[in-house]
């Protein structure tokens, strides 16, 4: 056999010369059996399309501001930003760098040549208003854009301004909250009842014997369940479900399903005074609606205002404000929001940042970075970002035995530092 081929620098033994339990050894001492340990508690599977490549779009009723914070967020002028409503028709994707002080540090410990780091993938969509499930204007387009997206940032408007025209003659966000999440629970019950539709049809020739067949109803039970459930005025994401269920309802890419991050649009006055009258009221709803979801309160006037500033301007005027930036808490709260951790390759050609998503293993984080780490995968040398802190240097953490051989049952942990070993 091949020994493995060497990958980012690190100094491999070859696979059959980890240490094994091998046989000839001499037998320990037999001891009476453990108690039995409690079962672990069965995993959650994710709501939510698998994969790394997820997408977080921009949702709000129009002229709320939503392009204007796409261009600052992606530092573009992408986004159609105008004072009507349905100024963007087309959704516009740019990718955002996500702020981490891990990766600033590690790139300061290795000086690469070339430092890359976590992106979100974020879009600016069209507005969204009251009838859109049902086709009202572009309704229907528009709502096909949100499936695209594996996550929401809902803008929320909470600025007055009598120049910016609101769709409804007035601002009132929860009204706004409302419009939306009803839109979306609505174009969710007509996809659902597509779905269970079609499988009504093909349920007739079902019998009560083949395991497949039984697998066929359990899943029409379930869709009929999610079906009541949005019915009865709840969203899927707040629904309490069985790892079995959530595997149906990913697979009919519902659109309540997806996780919400709020981001509430403030005039600049009131972000630096950090006092909205709405602000309350909205956290209210939240709280009495979708319990959990995080709110983060912002303003895209003072964005756009900082946005063509150098780096010491930035500072002197956020100094100025008595208020920071919020795009990097945004960006962060977004990748979160989507389940998405990162584990680090590091060297002195780069430093490198890898999406994946939460309870991804070895050999599918390794496949992040070319197929051939996944499929000929032999294991990964791992040490955590906190060890490499505390110790200085991959040497030190590797002298302290905390650089730990991974095989393929090891699930990634954020912040885990990464060298792959693949066979030829
Ligand atoms: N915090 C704010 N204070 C004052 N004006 C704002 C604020 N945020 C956005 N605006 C203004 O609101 C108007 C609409 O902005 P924008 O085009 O970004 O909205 P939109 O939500 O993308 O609209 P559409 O749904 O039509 O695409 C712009 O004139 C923008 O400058
Ligand atoms: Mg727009």
């Amino acid at each position: 056999m091949q020994p493995p081929r060497l990958l980012f620098g690190l100094r491999l033994r070859p696979p059959n010369s980890f240490r094994s339990f091998s046989t000839t050894a001499p037998r320990a001492k037999k001891r009476s059996m453990p108690p039995k340990k409690a079962a672990a508690p069965e995993k959650k599977t994710l709501l939510g399309r698998p994969g790394n490549n997820l997408k977080i779009g921009i949702v709000g009723v129009p002229n709320v501001g939503k392009s204007s914070f796409f261009n600052v967020l992606s530092e573009t002028d992408l986004g159609k930003a105008a004072n009507f409503p349905y100024a963007t028709i087309n959704p516009e994707e740019a990718r955002i760098p996500v702020p981490d002080t891990r990766f600033e540090w590690l790139c300061d410990l290795y000086k690469p040549v070339s430092r890359v780091p976590a992106f979100l993938t974020c879009i600016d969509i069209a507005g969204l208003t009251a009838g859109a499930s049902t086709g009202a204007g572009l309704g229907n387009a528009f709502l096909s854009h949100v499936r695209a997206v594996d996550g929401i940032f809902q803008m929320v408007r909470a600025f007055d301004d009598a120049e910016v025209i609101h769709v409804d003659g007035d601002v009132d966000p929860i009204r706004d909250m409302t419009t939306i999440q009803t839109e979306l629970r609505l174009k969710d019950i007509e996809w659902t009842e597509k779905a269970l539709d079609t499988m009504k049809k093909s349920s007739r020739a079902l019998g009560n014997t083949s395991l497949a067949d039984k697998a066929k109803k359990e899943e029409m039970a379930t869709v009929e369940k999610v079906l009541k459930h949005l019915n009865d005025g709840k969203i899927v994401r707040k629904g309490d479900w069985a790892n079995k269920e959530i595997d149906v309802i990913n697979s009919l890419m519902l659109l309540t399903a997806r996780p919400v991050t709020y981001l509430v649009n403030l005039s600049e006055k009131d972000y630096a005074r950090k006092k909205n009258k709405w602000l309350p009221k909205i956290k209210a709803w939240i709280d009495e609606n979708n319990p959990g979801d995080i709110l983060i309160p912002f303003s895209v006037a003072f964005e756009e205002k900082l946005a063509p500033m150098s780096a010491a301007e930035k500072e002197e005027a956020q100094k100025e404000a008595g208020a920071v930036s919020a795009l990097g808490k945004i960006t962060q709260a977004g990748y979160a929001s989507l389940d998405l951790i990162r584990y680090f390759t590091c060297g002195p050609d780069e430093v490198r940042a890898w999406t994946i998503r939460k309870g991804t293993k070895a050999p599918q984080a390794a496949g992040v970075i070319h197929s051939d780490f996944e499929n000929k995968f032999v294991c990964g040398e791992i040490m955590s970002y906190d060890d490499l802190k505390e110790h200085g240097n991959e040497a030190a953490v590797k002298a302290a035995g905390k650089v730990r051989q991974q095989g393929k049952p090891y699930e990634m942990v954020d912040g885990d530092i990464a060298y792959w070993k693949s066979g030829a």
